[in-house]
């Protein structure tokens, strides 16, 4: 096989064959093992669909309640990674922290035993038991505050509210973010995806795997997109400036939540965020960024509809996170708790048949060029 053509961004190019994840980007499709994500949205939970994406079937009952339990047990951190994250400097990103812890975790379970389902197993439950608590402890040691520990009697989303914000989580706040974990769980060959499968491919640890899809979810044009999207809203102020920061905008500008390789209509995750948001505003408030947001939406369509741009998963998602007290540089970290079980299920399917990845380039560079001495430069 001959393949010539250089594509910036790999567009269009397949880095592996998958069974995960499916997206229709012209008809605004997403599916997680077939399944379509409006009906997982309305009908399933985080963990079982996290279940679903790293083992490929949805759980029996016994399976997700074992499944569960497990997570439950994990959910706490050793002393030496508290510690270690106590030592972070509190003005640093979130998202920093929490590469850096998920790594740390490599060096308490380094015994590497690609090849055993039960290890594969444990790394799956530690990984999502453990990275909901990490985030929430970076939280409140920067304030000062010591982490509060996990609660067992709480579900998966009620317990990360609950220690993020120390107080009883209110239910329909923990089902909606339990919803919104559900629909950043995954989405197919993304940067950070692909970041994991590479790293995977060496045959590395899991943590490892993780840390480096973390630092790469963590960029403005990816992940980070959804802290952005906050700083613009406050930006632009109010929904009469809409207009008239939009059109000042300095040409080839890049608008936050806005824009996707794939998806060359609204994603279906921004219309399930935007619902979530409404039905939020409706038991604790109004959030007047939203009409900012609604506006922003409707002028970017004028715009930029014809050449495909509408809002991605990012656009949305701050502004349900905003009514849980969630801070503007958590939105990033919240969506790795979620990514987690999408790299994972790349991470177990990448071993199944693996194959390093070692790409080519095209060279562009000078051949045979002398070496010039430092004191003649
Ligand atoms: C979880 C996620 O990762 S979702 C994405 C989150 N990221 C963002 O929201 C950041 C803003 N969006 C973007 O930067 C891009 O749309 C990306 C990174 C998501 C996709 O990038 P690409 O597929 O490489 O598209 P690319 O940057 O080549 O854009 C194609 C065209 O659309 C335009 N365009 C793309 N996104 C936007 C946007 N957000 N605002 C304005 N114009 C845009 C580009 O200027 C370009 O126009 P041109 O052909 O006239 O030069
Ligand atoms: O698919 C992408 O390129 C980005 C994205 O929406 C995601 O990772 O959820």
């Amino acid at each position: 096989m001959t393949v010539c053509e250089y594509k910036p961004g790999l567009e269009g190019i397949p880095a592996a064959q998958s069974s995960i994840s499916y997206v229709d980007g012209k008809q605004g499709i997403l599916e997680y093992r077939g399944i379509r994500i409006e009906d997982l949205a309305e009908k399933s939970t985080f963990l079982e669909t996290s279940y679903l994406l790293i083992w490929g079937e949805l759980p029996t009952k016994a399976e997700l309640e074992a499944f569960e339990s497990e997570i439950r047990y994990h959910r706490r951190i050793k002393y030496r990674i508290r510690d270690m994250m106590k030592c972070f400097p509190e003005t640093g990103h979130p998202m920093d922290a929490l590469q850096a812890s998920a790594a740390a975790l490599g060096l308490f379970y380094s015994r590497r035993a690609l090849d055993n389902p039960a290890y594969i197993r444990q790394a799956v439950v530690r990984l999502l038991a453990k990275i909901p608590t990490m985030v929430a402890a970076f939280q409140l040691m920067r304030k000062g505050n010591d982490p509060v520990r996990p609660r067992d009697d709480l579900d998966y989303a009620g317990n990360f509210l609950y220690m993020l914000n120390e107080r009883e989580p209110d239910p329909l706040a923990a089902r909606i973010f339990d919803v919104c974990l559900t629909l950043h769980a995954e989405h197919t060959m993304n940067a950070s995806t692909f970041s994991a499968r590479v790293t995977a491919s060496t045959l590395t640890d899991p943590y490892a795997v993780v840390a480096s899809a973390v630092g790469t979810l963590a960029g403005p044009l990816h992940g980070g997109a959804n802290e952005e999207v906050i700083t613009m809203l406050e930006e632009i102020g109010s929904v009469e400036n809409v207009r008239p920061w939009l059109d000042n905008l300095p040409p080839k500008s890049k608008i936050m939540g806005f824009g996707h390789r794939v998806y060359k209509v609204k994603d279906p995750r921004a219309t399930i965020l935007q619902s979530l948001a409404e039905q939020l505003f409706e038991k604790f408030g109004h959030d007047k960024y939203y009409d900012i947001a609604v506006e922003l939406e409707k002028a970017v369509e004028e715009k930029l509809g014809p050449k495909g741009i509408y809002p991605n998963v990012d656009f949305y998602s701050g502004l349900v996170y905003r009514k849980m007290a969630i801070p503007t540089d958590l939105f990033t970290p919240v969506f790795a708790i979620a990514r987690v079980a999408g790299w994972l299920a790349h991470w177990k399917e990448q071993l199944g048949e693996n194959r390093i990845f070692r790409p080519t380039q095209m060279y562009t560079g000078d051949r045979g060029a002398a070496y010039i001495p430092i004191d003649q430069r």
